[in-house]
């Protein structure tokens, strides 16, 4: 009998990936907006929201604090009924232990509905420690009581939630988004300084608008909360995944492709277009409301080499930096990448090396102004040489980016390549399988013969 090896996809690299994908919902708001959906007194309603595994887990996450979540007629439609939060039981809670980083979002709206809450272990991408200690401080001084235990954290509001006037010592995309979870039934007003103010987070601003919250955002990273009592549920259309974007559009480039990426928004990516263009490649936007989007493409010729350094928005994405470098390593000449997030986002350069590539990582803060991670000894800046001739190898995903850029780089490879560990792309990337065989890729899953 033979039996299909799952986890593992062999690539035949050599083809340029051309053609049209389709991005929807951000990964990054969908899950967050389901989150938001248990602050409501009434059911929310999102559309456009992807099949991908990041989704599935906060589903399961919010069913089990008694959420009941529908799919609505429409595909990619769902629906969110709160009305059960308080009757529910969660003794099985720990099947979501390690899962994503998502529970920690819950702390706010459980504490508000229940009084008290329980959140596992985080999971999500393994690329520096992660610490949540912003997040714990916010609640503590909005007046939860948290208590860290080897099973996860239990916290309490014995006396309810207060604003508070509270400044971030970095603008943490997921500590902005505890605040205004947390803020927005606390009483009184909530100042926060040193906000992020990424697209996802604005989205989710306009999310709690549209359930009744009073936000303003002022210049400088300041954002004003006021409390209100009660919140309704919200209809909402998520921006589109511009992360998923930007990995197509790498795509295109390190393969010498033409990729259509339907539902990208150029007002998300400015940043990185400006990098794709500096580099040499190509870009037309079509910004026809229904069935726009962007068309990537490699015009031909060299590509020239980039310094780029990761920030917070409208910063370099950290997220875009991986597959980026793919295409990177096609450029004639010597890039730099300074990343300036995460301490520890270079460790799938490794495997690209492995390919062909020549990528070098330093600890220094290389190409920019010094960062948080300068004279610490985290290799966090990288050199790439190139034009490489990449070819085939096996490899193994160890996190979400990295992987895609894994599969890339075996697609922008003479030979086959083994990719184990493809369903972490599930994560973050709905449908790859299905839009790569769209693009003409030559991907298989592999067969055995089963005893
Ligand atoms: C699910 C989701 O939306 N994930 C995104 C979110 O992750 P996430 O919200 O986890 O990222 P943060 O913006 O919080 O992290 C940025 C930096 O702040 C540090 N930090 C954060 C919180 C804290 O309490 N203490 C602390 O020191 C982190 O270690 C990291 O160095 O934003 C990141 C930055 O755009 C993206 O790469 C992730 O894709
Ligand atoms: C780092 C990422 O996600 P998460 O925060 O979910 O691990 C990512 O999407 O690249």
């Amino acid at each position: 009998m033979e039996v299909v090896l799952s986890d593992v996809l062999v690539v035949t690299g050599g083809t340029p990936l051309t053609g049209e994908v389709r991005v929807r919902g951000a990964k990054n708001l969908v899950s967050k907006a389901m989150v938001a959906a248990v602050l409501g007194h009434t059911p929310s309603r999102m559309f456009d929201v992807p099949r991908i595994r990041d989704v599935e887990i906060v589903r399961g996450l919010l069913e089990l604090h008694g959420v009941r979540v529908t799919d609505g007629e429409l595909d990619g439609e769902l629906i969110f009924d709160p009305s059960n939060v308080e009757r529910a039981g969660i003794d099985e809670i720990n099947v979501h232990a390690g899962s994503s980083r998502i529970p920690i979002l819950l702390c706010g709206p459980l504490l508000h509905r229940l009084g008290h809450a329980f959140i596992p272990d985080l999971g999500g991408c393994h690329i520096g420690p992660r610490p949540i200690d912003f997040h714990l401080e916010a609640l503590r001084q909005f007046g939860a009581i948290v208590d860290k235990t080897p099973e996860g954290l239990h916290l309490s509001a014995p006396n309810g939630l207060h604003g508070i006037k509270f400044t971030l010592d970095y603008p943490s995309v997921g500590a902005t988004e505890q605040i205004l979870l947390t803020a927005v039934l606390a009483e009184g007003v909530t100042e926060l300084a040193n906000a992020a103010v990424e697209p996802e987070i604005v989205d989710l601003i306009c999310v709690l608008q549209k359930m009744g919250a009073i936000i303003k955002v002022h210049t400088n990273r300041v954002i004003e909360i006021e409390g209100v009592s009660r919140l309704t549920g919200f209809t909402h259309r998520p921006i589109p995944d511009r992360i998923e974007a930007a990995s197509w559009a790498s795509a295109a480039l390190a393969t010498k492709g033409d990729i259509f990426v339907r539902g990208a928004r150029q007002a998300d990516m400015m940043t990185y277009l400006n990098v794709f263009r500096s580099i040499g490649g190509s870009y037309e936007v079509d910004d026809d409301p229904v069935g726009g989007g962007i068309r990537f493409w490699h015009p031909g010729g060299d590509l020239r080499p980039v310094v780029i350094e990761t920030d917070v928005h409208p910063g370099f994405m950290t997220d875009w930096q991986q597959p980026l470098v793919v295409a990177l390593t096609q450029a004639n000449g010597l890039s730099v990448v300074h990343e300036t997030v995460y301490e520890n986002r270079f460790g799938y350069t490794h495997a690209l090396n492995q390919m062909g590539a020549t990528i070098q990582v330093y600890a220094e803060c290389l190409g920019g102004a010094d960062c948080r991670f300068g004279r610490r000894g985290f290799r966090h800046s990288a050199v790439i040489a190139g034009p490489a001739k990449l070819h085939a190898h096996d490899l193994v995903i160890p996190d979400l980016r990295a992987g895609f850029s894994h599969l890339i780089a075996a697609l922008a490879a003479e030979g086959t390549s083994r990719v184990h560990g493809v369903d972490l792309i599930n994560r973050g990337y709905e449908d790859f399988e299905a839009k790569l065989a769209g693009l003409g890729a030559r991907t298989e899953r592999p067969v055995t013969q089963a005893a």
